[in-house]
């Protein structure tokens, strides 16, 4: 485990963006596949933001008609309150019904949208070509995924329709206490300003410690999850305490931010509350002038309704400050997403892209090829060989000589910036993806299992692939014993909760899943894990068998590898500086008979 450095680029990410119309637009155009909800919403909507100020109305017409009538000694007036106490409970059933399926359809289009979002947020990534993957963070391509297509959802769930109740509801309140009395309304309208500046100063001090708790919880997260990545190697190097001490610290750090935050909300939220009830005082005592001292005296049930509509006026200016903060967020959130969702990959399959016949011999010509992943830093010089169809190619050479990069051109995961890799004749930039996935497989140093099945694993290979297939392979492999060593044969639980297959296990998933996938050619980059010897003599046996009757390009560690290779071509500051078999290598006396030596010496 190591201390969680902040990442400066993330730091520089604004969490919070200004509303944009653009914005607001986008995500609106997200709910047309389900324009039907999202327009019976904005009914319901509308109506309940007009429900609360009449209903207030309806309370005040009550008090102001048959009550008055009955203080005044007018006789009977017990039906009429009794009729009106009903439509008050009717309208009040019918408001609490329409918040119901507000809410719940507000939360169905939620998570219609970020379901719909995070479906092209995962198609778009698995486009890109590995130059952007290269160039950024894994972690901030994940966050693009979670956290901010997390804050569209509160976005559109929370902050756009509770927003259109509010700002709903204060017009609504403004309109019934115009009807009533208007230089009130005017004290109101001005008071509302200086409350919502108030709010706005405590709540952004309430929200900075909210943030603050927040991303100290995500170290601590992420902290466990790369304690667990790497629990091996904390164990080899014995550093189990000094990481628990590193990870106490944190967690304190972690409770200190809370404590700060519960400190903060419990002093700010009394005096943000304070604020609304000393205006509300106000009204109260502008409103007992109108009533008993102007010269057009206001009845008492005007006031008391008045009273009612100038809470529900102030309510929404705390409410939708709160969720202006949210809103600003969903903005950040929603505007990353899109950005990637708008990203271009560098390159892609060129207009008519030619596929390669089935019929592919599996020729492989490298001519000329220079690249850099910066520019002015090359790190392929001018590289030419042939590789005919069947032959093997091992690539040797000091580490950072250039060899992964080599074959991260013939996979075409990159493209040179000048020269051209061949297959069959056919220029690889003029070839369908899809059709070159088909002729070229890479096995990766790295033994990648899925998470799922060793079947699956080894059933990825190729498309309608069958058990059958997957079983043939491993006999190919002359490594059928598999199924009887996994605890569940093809069933064993692989990948992230993979602890039951073993290194060399997974290297031999791995060459069976390449056999399945069967390519004319096969790139691949020689595990050099230390497994035991018997291990180590089984994928030898293996090896030779997968490499068998294709074109192979290996990155080669093993002597073995090596010594049986068609032809060695050997690297040294992104140039090939030696090329040949091993015993004509060997009576050069160059760099790759150094290397041998030093091999040999070390194994
Ligand atoms: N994605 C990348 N962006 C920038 N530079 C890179 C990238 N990948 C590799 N390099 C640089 O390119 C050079 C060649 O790297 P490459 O991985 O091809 O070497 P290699 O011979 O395969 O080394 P090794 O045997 O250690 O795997 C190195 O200097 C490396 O730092």
């Amino acid at each position: 485990m190591v201390r969680v450095v902040r990442d400066p680029e993330a730091d520089a990410e604004a969490r919070q963006r200004p509303l944009s119309l653009a914005l607001v637009r986008r995500l609106w155009a997200l709910m047309r596949p389900y324009a039907k909800k999202r327009n019976t919403l904005t009914a319901l909507v509308i109506m309940r933001s007009m429900q609360l100020p009449a209903l207030a109305w309806a309370i005040g017409a009550v008090i102001n008609g048959p009550i008055t009538r009955g203080t005044m000694g007018e006789n009977n007036q017990f039906p009429a309150i009794l009729l009106g106490a009903i439509g008050v409970l009717v309208l009040a059933a019918f408001t609490q019904i329409t918040f119901v399926y507000r809410q719940r359809f507000a939360l169905e289009l939620g998570e219609a949208i970020v379901h719909d979002l995070r479906g092209q947020v995962y198609e778009h990534l698995q486009k890109m070509p590995m130059q952007y993957y290269a160039k950024t963070k894994t972690g901030r391509i994940i966050s693009r995924i979670t956290s901010d297509c997390d804050s569209v959802r509160v976005g559109v769930q929370d902050v756009l329709f509770v927003s259109l109740v509010q700002g709903g509801q204060m017009i609504g309140a403004m309109i019934v206490m115009a009807w009533y009395d208007q230089p009130l309304l005017g004290i109101v309208v001005a008071m509302s300003p200086v409350m919502w500046l108030i709010g706005r100063v405590m709540r952004s001090r309430l929200s900075q410690a909210y943030r603050d708790m927040q991303e100290s919880f995500s170290r601590v997260t992420s902290t466990i999850a790369e304690s667990v990545a790497v629990i091996r190697v904390t164990q080899a190097l014995a550093r189990e305490d000094v990481n628990a001490d590193l990870f106490r610290e944190l967690t304190s750090d972690h409770a200190e931010y809370n404590m700060n935050t519960v400190r903060e909300g419990g002093r700010l939220m009394p005096l943000l509350e304070l604020t609304g009830q000393i205006s509300m005082g106000l009204v109260l005592v502008v409103g007992a002038y109108r009533a008993i001292i102007a010269a057009d005296p206001m009845p008492v049930g005007d006031l008391i309704q008045f009273w009612f509509l100038v809470g529900l006026f102030f309510s929404p200016i705390q409410v939708l400050g709160n969720q202006y903060n949210q809103a600003l967020s969903a903005m950040a959130g929603a505007e990353r997403v899109f950005r990637l969702l708008d990203t271009q990959p560098e390159w892609s399959d060129v207009e008519n892209a030619t596929e390669l016949p089935s019929t592919v011999q599996g020729d492989l010509s490298v001519e000329n090829v220079t690249f850099a992943y910066e520019p002015g830093r090359n790190v392929l010089r001018d590289i030419s060989f042939d590789a005919p169809a069947g032959s093997m190619i091992a690539l040797v050479g000091e580490t950072g000589s250039g060899k992964s990069t080599l074959t991260n051109m013939i996979a075409r995961y990159y493209l040179p910036d000048s020269g051209v890799v061949r297959i069959d004749g056919y220029d690889i930039r003029q070839l369908t993806s899809r059709s070159l996935a088909k002729v070229v497989s890479v096995v990766p140093q790295q033994n990648f299992l899925f998470t799922g099945t060793v079947g699956e694993n080894i059933l990825a290979g190729r498309e309608g692939a069958t058990i059958e297939d997957a079983i043939a392979a491993l006999r190919s492999l002359d490594c059928e014993w598999l199924l009887d060593d996994l605890p569940e044969g093809l069933d064993t639980q692989a990948g992230s909760r993979g602890g039951r297959v073993s290194l060399g296990q997974r290297q031999l998933i791995c060459f069976a899943r390449a056999v399945v996938a069967d390519p004319r050619i096969l790139i691949l980059d020689e595990a050099t894990s230390a497994v035991d010897t018997m291990t180590e003599m089984r994928i030898q046996h293996s090896l030779g068998r997968l490499l068998e009757s294709r074109t192979s390009i290996v990155v080669a560690h093993r002597l073995s590898t090596i010594k049986s290779a068609d032809q060695i071509l050997v690297f040294d500051h992104g140039r090939i500086v030696e090329h040949g078999k091993h015993q004509d290598l060997m009576t050069k006396s160059g760099i790759y008979a150094a290397l041998y030596e030093r091999f040999v010496s070390q194994t």
